[in-house]
């Protein structure tokens, strides 16, 4: 019997039904066959690399640390490659330099379907998905998805039709009905499925995920490995690092490149590497899990086996592939180096290997490869296109959720190369919507998540009327008062203070938080920097304004600064730019270095132009050779167009209360500040030439940030 939804399946799943005379074997699949109907078909993508060299520099080292050694090997469509391999046997930089990430200090071959390299178009043929999830918090599965459909799909597909692959996708990784739910609040298997289905919302034919498994228990692991083993059913190119897969989710791989000390050591099926291990002498032991067992080998558990590997397998440039002749083997002292010695110490290794009376030494025979009877020779070729024209039609960019995760099906060499001479990828267009429409979905996007962002927002706002309280409290009434005036200086400088420490040290706090989202998005191509960053650039600034403007009218009139509409707005003008200005300098440091040191210097820095500002010496007292200083501090322009807005323009004298007033006089306070012929226009210039320097200067480190990582 089968049940509706049911089908031949997994072992695990299957149990008996109905009573024990006429029971029943009912084998249940979890999920059912879906197609992804309205994603753009794809044409299969073969990856080969051959002689990939990546080397660093390393202090003063002349040679640089070889961290890939000359590797080969090609990944193909439609099947589900695992890159495996000890911690710190290069796997993460193999898949950095396959996805065009790193690009610098390498060296060797790279081809798509034959075809060397060209990254821009491989870029968007591609996605990256990293190990961090890398999602914007505020936002709803839902939300999240538009946004990315709206960057990805183009101008050319309808809303609707947009909005029914976005549902498609959610309904095939199982997030249909979290799509109310922040990303935040999702599960770590939620999160990346949710990662999954953002990039797949153009189809990419190549997908690349670091350790798509890290953080998952075991559960999710399977159900992620099965998604990423239906995404390459679909036609796709699948790769993934993974530390160490459980014997369940190994079996689940269609293809395994290992990697020890930057060197492959096996690749080929998974079903291949026991009998080609066991050809070398190293036996697996029984119930013993082959992942572990070729990484135990890597490390050296079992003695240096690794150059024997390495030359077996050629670095990569063989493939031992299921149902394959027996390949020729390289010769047995090439394979078996003098020095190269399986250690038998604990036992585990087999013995049928050990010949020539070397009971250490083992060659890689001939008699053994016979006994396997499952090699043949399989040397990386690119596949031409007289090939293709031969493999008949491409496999359709369809989801298929698999029947059997364990069935090896083949795929085919159906590559071709057409792939790459058409449409959008072959177009000189970088992204498939203009610039200013991406601007606009991510200025959106902001704008939406900084409304929802409690410490952004409600708390810079609580902020801004609480200080301005306090501070229209402490200096009550003080602005008309002829004995007060330098209490009334104080208060000027204090708001300078302010408006420059609120805006710069929010912008310094959450702007690098989103970097990672940012190299993320911007790898995969969903927007260029200038239009992530023109858009970064305007989103804060209205929230900004609303703040500044709140405190400035509080304080302003609980002081009973000069009530004039004309002095109000050149008082609120110069503070709104101070403001900006201070999140500029937030920007820079935020775009240069990360939280903790931008959060120490960014004061730090700020406190020779608090000390140039004029307010606690004046110009005439600083050293000649200083002067230059108080043409760079932004927060003297700030304060003297504050303090010109108060005083200077022909204001009445102050009232005076006491017997002598020094500063009845708001022309005594100007000489005292050395403000008699200061030019409030002036200072206006200084701070928008300082603010657009600073925003260009943002942008410069951004940028070189972003290639740095890389
Ligand atoms: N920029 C660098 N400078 C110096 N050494 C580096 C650099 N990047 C990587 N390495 C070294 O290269 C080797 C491979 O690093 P990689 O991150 O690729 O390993 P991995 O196999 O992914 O390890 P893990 O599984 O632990 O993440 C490591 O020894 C690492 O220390």
């Amino acid at each position: 019997m089968k049940l509706e939804g049911a089908s031949v399946e997994d072992d695990s799943y299957s149990g008996l039904v109905g009573d024990r005379k006429g029971s029943v074997k009912v084998t249940i699949t979890p999920c059912q066959p879906r197609q992804l109907t309205h994603l753009p078909k794809r044409q299969p993508v073969d990856i080969g690399f051959s002689d990939l060299t990546y080397t660093v520099s390393e202090g003063r080292r002349k040679n640089g640390k070889q961290i890939l050694k000359s590797v080969s090997g090609r990944l193909r469509s439609g099947e589900l490659t695992a890159i495996m391999g000890p911690s710190g046997a290069g796997k993460s930089t193999l898949l950095n330099i396959l996805t065009g990430y790193k690009t610098s200090g390498m060296n060797g071959s790279i081809t798509i379907n034959g075809q060397e390299r060209n990254l821009s178009q491989f870029r968007k043929l591609s996605c990256y998905i990293m190990q961090d999830n890398q999602l914007h918090a505020n936002l709803t599965v839902e939300e999240a998805m538009h946004v990315a459909s709206n960057l990805k799909l183009g101008k050319d597909m309808k809303k609707d039709e947009k909005q029914e692959v976005v549902q498609e996708i959610l309904e095939t990784l199982g997030l249909q009905e979290h799509r109310k739910t922040m990303t935040s609040n999702l599960s770590g298997g939620q999160k990346k499925r949710l990662s999954i289905a953002l990039e797949l919302v153009n189809n990419p034919p190549i997908m690349f995920f670091d350790e798509p498994t890290s953080g998952l228990d075991s559960s999710s692991c399977f159900q992620c490995i099965s998604l990423l083993k239906s995404l390459a059913r679909g036609g796709r190119t699948i790769i993934c690092t993974i530390h160490q897969p459980s014997a369940r989710l190994f079996e689940m791989f269609d293809h395994l490149y290992t990697l020890a000390e930057g060197q492959c050591v096996y690749q080929g099926s998974t079903q291949q590497l026991v009998p080609f291990l066991s050809t070398l002498g190293l036996v697996c032991p029984s119930y013993h899990n082959p992942a572990s067992f070729v990484i135990e080998v890597s490390c050296g558990e079992y003695g240096d086996n690794i150059r024997k590997l390495v030359n077996a397998i050629q670095n990569g440039k063989h493939d031992i592939r299921t149902g394959k002749p027996f390949p020729e083997l390289p010769p047995a002292e090439v394979l078996n180096n003098a020095d190269v010695k399986i250690s038998n110490g604990n036992g585990a290794l087999g013995t049928n290997a050990v010949e020539n009376g070397d009971s250490d030494a083992v060659k890689y025979t001939a008699n053994a490869a016979t006994d396997v009877n499952l090699y043949q020779p399989f040397v990386t070729k690119d596949v031409t296109k007289e090939e293709q024209s031969a493999t008949g039609e491409a496999v359709p960019a369809s989801i298929v959720i698999p029947v059997d995760l364990t069935a090896s099906e083949k795929a085919p060499d159906n590559v071709t190369t057409a792939l790459l001479d058409t449409g959008f990828v072959a177009s000189p267009r970088r992204y498939p919507i203009s610039e200013f429409t991406q601007f606009w979905i991510v200025l959106k996007r902001t704008l939406l998540f900084s409304r929802r962002d409690w410490t952004l927002m409600y708390l810079r706002l609580f902020a801004h009327i609480l200080v301005g309280l306090l501070i229209g409290a402490l200096y009550y009434d003080i602005g008309n008062d002829g004995a007060k005036v330098l209490s009334n200086l104080g208060f000027l400088f204090f708001n300078m203070l302010f408006l420059m420490y609120t805006s710069m040290t929010i912008t310094i706090l959450s702007f690098p938080l989103e970097m990672p989202v940012l190299v993320k998005e911007n790898f995969n191509r969903w927007y260029s920097l200038r239009s992530y960053y023109l858009a970064i650039t305007l989103s804060d600034i209205p929230f900004q304004a609303v703040f500044c403007v709140i405190y400035v009218t509080i304080v302003y009139f609980l002081t009973a600064q000069p009530c004039e509409l004309s002095r109000f707005s050149m008082f609120l003008g110069a503070c709104l730019l101070i403001s900006f200005v201070a999140q500029s300098v937030g920007l820079v440091v935020g775009a240069a270095m990360n939280v903790q040191n931008g959060v120490f210097l960014a004061p730090v820095m700020s406190v020779p132009f608090l000390l140039f500002s004029g307010f606690f010496v004046s110009f005439d007292a600083i050293p000649v050779y200083l002067r230059w200083i108080t043409y760079l501090s932004y927060i003297r322009y700030g304060f003297e167009g504050t303090a010109l807005a108060t005083y200077a323009f022909g204001r009445e004298k102050l009232k005076c209360h006491q017997v002598y007033c020094h500063f009845k006089s708001p022309m005594t306070t100007l000489e005292e500040l050395d403000m008699v012929n200061a030019n409030f226009t002036l200072d206006i210039i200084a701070l928008v030439i300082i603010f657009f320097v600073l925003r260009v200067s943002a942008f410069v480190f951004l940028r070189w940030k972003l290639l740095s990582t890389r």
